[in-house]
């Protein structure tokens, strides 16, 4: 690989902002510094750009099966549709089923994305049981595999979900191996009885699933999910975090010291339950769960964004078509399959619902979309920031142009974009993973199967590109 100088742009990273060159060479960032000139090297123009380092998509399902169908982005769409977006990496859930190895999704999910990503990716595990032989299998899916982050769901009874008992040794065994558990904090148990009254009583649309799920049913799993952290002196991540009743419970979990973290999605911070009252069906394009929520949710998000409350925004990337996917749930909501086309447009929104509105700051939108996420899960310093060692993961990001996010001209493959119709300032022009182009002049010039799969380093080691794992 050639060695390319990126020119003139500004390099905002989580903690600074400053006009410099920088140069790539053997997929990493080399040297930067003011007015670089190297013979032979290919010069990238950045000026009236920003200079980011790669976005981290610290939440996707790709090619996932879901709702008896599966999602429609798979590594290969969602991956180009996520370059596009300004994110170099993604970290896909790979689910697992009761009573079977653990290694036998982790092969799947190789065999899904290693042909077809063309940005890096990582999986989290997610853990529905905890058995011997789960418990056995555990450690190696470490050193083997660098799976550092577990999921479980406190929602979806019948598939998905996990018991506290469950919950609680899985933040227990975290804890010892140096895992980061993630959780989908709603009750299950709960919301099943309110779907049933639900139906019951005929009430079949699609805002019937916002009802079912309230705040409330969320905001008491987080509360517990926190409260069995603090208990197992363990470490969580909480996924998807919609409404200021679960947000207040993060907060409060970190101010009694628990080691919690929260990640929101775009979806939370710019839709509202309304949405889903669209006439038609149409309500089903924007049935996530947890669902949309008031509109006065948003400016708590923001302001857990900007205080700190909340640290990460994830895609939650789960897209299915209009016609023939979401449509399964005419006539029953609980048929509907949850989740929406995100990977694409999560840099943006946040850049232009956040920064440009002064939200938050350009260094924060970095932080939280990036950074942040790389020390979460054991990417940092390799990912995540601009500095000399880095791999060479970097978004020339044009500021000022406006643009209208349409179905029409976004890159995922489903038929409907979340975000029909809203204009957006700023967006990314040419993206490179490890200091190839994937993205050049808004056109997509990558290569399927040229992203690599992460290993990730243990929750609070550092991954580097010189020694492999460096424990802080
Ligand atoms: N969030 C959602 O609605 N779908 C994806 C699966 C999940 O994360 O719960
Ligand atoms: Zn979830
Ligand atoms: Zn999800």
């Amino acid at each position: 690989m050639g060695q390319k100088v990126i020119k003139n742009g500004t390099i905002v990273t989580g903690s600074d902002t400053y006009v410099a060159d920088l140069l790539i060479e053997n997929e990493v960032i080399s040297m930067i510094g003011r007015n670089l000139t190297v013979d032979g090297a290919e010069v990238v123009d950045a000026s009236g750009c920003y200079v980011f380092p790669g976005g981290i998509d610290p939440h996707t399902h790709l090619e996932m099966p879901f709702g008896g169908t599966v999602s429609k982005d798979d590594f290969e769409t969602g991956t180009i549709a996520a370059a596009h977006g300004g994110t170099t990496s993604v970290i896909d859930f790979c689910i697992t089923r009761k009573g079977e190895s653990l290694r036998n999704p982790i092969k799947e999910w190789h065999a899904k994305s290693k042909d077809k990503a063309v940005i890096d990716y990582g999986f989290h595990l997610m853990i529905s049981e905890v058995t011997d032989d789960v418990l056995n299998e555990l450690p190696s899916i470490l050193t083997e595999e660098g799976i550092t982050s577990f999921k479980v769901f406190m929602a979806y009874k019948n598939v998905f979900q996990a018991d506290d008992g469950t919950l609680f040794q899985t933040l227990k065994t975290a804890k010892e191996l140096g895992a980061l558990v993630m959780v989908h904090a709603e009750n299950g148990d709960v919301i099943d009885h309110l779907v049933k009254d639900a139906l019951a009583a005929g009430n079949t649309d699609p805002i019937y699933h916002a009802l079912t799920r309230p705040p409330e049913a969320e905001g008491e799993a987080t509360a517990r999910a926190t409260q069995l952290t603090g208990l197992a002196n363990s470490q969580l991540y909480v996924v998807h975090v919609s409404c200021d009743e679960s947000a207040q419970k993060i907060k409060e979990a970190r101010e009694r010291g628990y080691d919690v973290w929260g990640e929101t999605c775009p979806q939370y911070l710019v839709l509202d339950q309304t949405y889903m009252e669209k006439p038609n069906f149409e309500g089903a394009k924007y049935v996530w769960s947890p669902p949309l929520r008031e509109k006065w949710n948003q400016d708590k998000l923001w302001n857990a964004l900007k205080n700190g409350h909340l640290q990460t925004i994830g895609s939650d990337q789960c897209s299915f078509d209009f016609k023939g996917q979401k449509d399964l749930g005419k006539g029953d909501f609980t048929k509907i399959p949850n989740g929406g086309p995100m990977i694409e447009d999560r840099f943006s929104i946040l850049f232009s619902e956040g920064v440009k509105k002064g939200r938050i700051t350009l260094n924060q939108f970095v932080d939280i979309t990036s950074t942040r996420i790389a020390k979460l899960f054991g990417l940092y310093p390799k990912k995540g920031t601009i500095s000399v060692g880095a791999d060479a993961d970097i978004v020339i990001f044009d500021p000022e142009v406006e643009r209208t996010l349409s179905v029409d001209t976004h890159h995922m493959a489903v038929d409907y974009n979340a975000f029909e119709g809203m204009k957006v300032t700023g967006e990314p022009v040419t993206v490179l993973s490890r200091g190839e182009f994937v993205i050049k002049d808004k056109q997509f010039v990558g290569t399927l199967g040229a992203g690599n799969y992460l290993k990730r380093a243990r929750y609070g080691e550092l991954l580097t590109n010189d020694s492999d794992k460096v424990s802080v």
